[in-house]
């Protein structure tokens, strides 16, 4: 059995790292923390999870986290690279869900996200967590950086038409929809039933912090740097990132056939077929982005729609794939949960 151990298991994707967990076959629970509810019942909490995880929180420093195998960090950006170094030193895997081992660039991380970095010597060695690419690295790999939500539903969008050379990639645009979940369950106004219910507005037009993070994606994908415009809007939803994705096609291909082979044998990408419309409750709760790839009117822009729920293949879910892949399990272990409906 793996010992897992998870920091920040009071948040929305520590909580969801633990539905997920719960009923892994291949995984034992062995530490979840929270400083504000050490002490109390995972289950008091969290009543769902009654009868699945009969853990207490407790306080990272009381967690002997350098006993587990594998440890989530489930917590805001900046923790993670405080902790990951002794962590690995004793021998144990690092899957950060925040941001802190995402962008390979330095300067640009500290510009996005207003801090220095405090291991930035295990920023190269850091694999980012996106199995659809990086299955092999992954596999090897001590520390993973699990990518964004944003960042997910938009790389696997772009990522067939970037590596088979059909699109140009100096004009892309990601128009991005999220649920208010994607924000975490801290207390802030922007969150509030009152202000988010029955609304709708666009934010970080300016400049979001997943900009650079999908950018270097899919500058990798390509082998040149991207010219990228993504606006995030946030929706009335609790759950699902929508992203629609357009570009100007530079060769003639059957598009449809593309997505298919490229996702072919991929568990968790599931390309609908032609003329299709992805919902985001088809995706909730599960590990599965879907994708339609369109071509309005036979023109000359391509529009992929790309569909995931935020907080399991965009950050939990995802990071059991990682996890199953670093041990060698088969990659869908834990992970076989049917979307919720209505
Ligand atoms: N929500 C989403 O859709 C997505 C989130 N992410 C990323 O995942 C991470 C977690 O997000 P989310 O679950 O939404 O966040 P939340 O705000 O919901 O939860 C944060 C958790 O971290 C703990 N925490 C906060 N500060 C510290 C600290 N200094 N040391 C240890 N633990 C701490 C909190 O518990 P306590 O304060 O009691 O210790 C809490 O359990 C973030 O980096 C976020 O950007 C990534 C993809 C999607
Ligand atoms: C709706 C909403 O507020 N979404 C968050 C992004 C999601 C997130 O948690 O950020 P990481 O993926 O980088 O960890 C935001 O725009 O800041």
């Amino acid at each position: 059995m793996i010992k897992v151990g998870i920091v920040g298991g009071t948040g929305y994707t520590g909580v969801e790292l633990l539905r997920l967990l719960a009923r892994h076959s291949g995984v034992k629970l062995q530490a979840v923390t929270s400083r504000k509810e050490a002490g109390m019942k995972v289950a008091e909490m969290y009543p769902s999870l009654r009868g699945w995880v009969d853990l207490a929180f407790s306080t990272p420093e009381e967690a002997c986290l350098t006993e587990c195998d594998v440890v989530f960090f489930a917590t805001p950006n900046g923790i993670a690279m405080q902790q990951a170094r002794e962590l690995l030193n004793a021998g144990v895997k690092v899957i950060d869900l925040a941001a802190d081992y995402r962008i390979k660039d330095l300067a640009e991380w500290s510009k996005w996200y207003g801090m220095q970095h405090a291991s930035p010597e295990l920023v190269e060695e850091a694999v980012y967590g996106l199995p659809e690419i990086n299955r092999a690295a992954i596999k090897g790999a001590r520390l993973i950086a699990n990518p964004g939500c944003y960042p997910t539903a938009v790389q696997l969008g772009f990522l067939p038409l970037i590596e088979a050379g059909v699109i140009d990639t100096s004009s892309l645009i990601a128009d991005c929809k999220s649920g208010v979940s994607g924000a975490g369950r801290k207390a802030e106004l922007g969150a509030l039933f009152s202000e988010a219910a029955d609304n709708f507005k666009a934010y970080g037009v300016a400049g979001h912090r997943h900009l650079p993070e999908i950018r270097q994606g899919l500058a990798r994908a390509s082998g040149a740097p991207v010219g990228l415009t993504f606006v995030p809007h946030l929706t009335p939803l609790i759950r699902g990132i929508h992203a629609t994705l357009y570009a100007k096609i530079t060769k003639d291909v059957d598009l449809q056939a593309l997505f298919e082979q490229r996702y072919q044998g991929e568990q968790f990408v599931d390309v609908l077929p032609a003329g299709s419309h992805p919902e985001t409750r088809s995706v909730r709760g599960a590990n599965i982005c879907r994708i339609a790839v369109h071509r309005p009117q036979g023109g000359d822009t391509v529009v992929i729609l790309s569909a995931i729920d935020n907080l399991v293949k965009g950050a939990a879910g995802q990071a059991v794939q990682n996890m199953n892949i670093l041990f060698d399990l088969p990659e869908g272990t834990g992970l076989d949960v049917v979307p919720l409906l209505p």
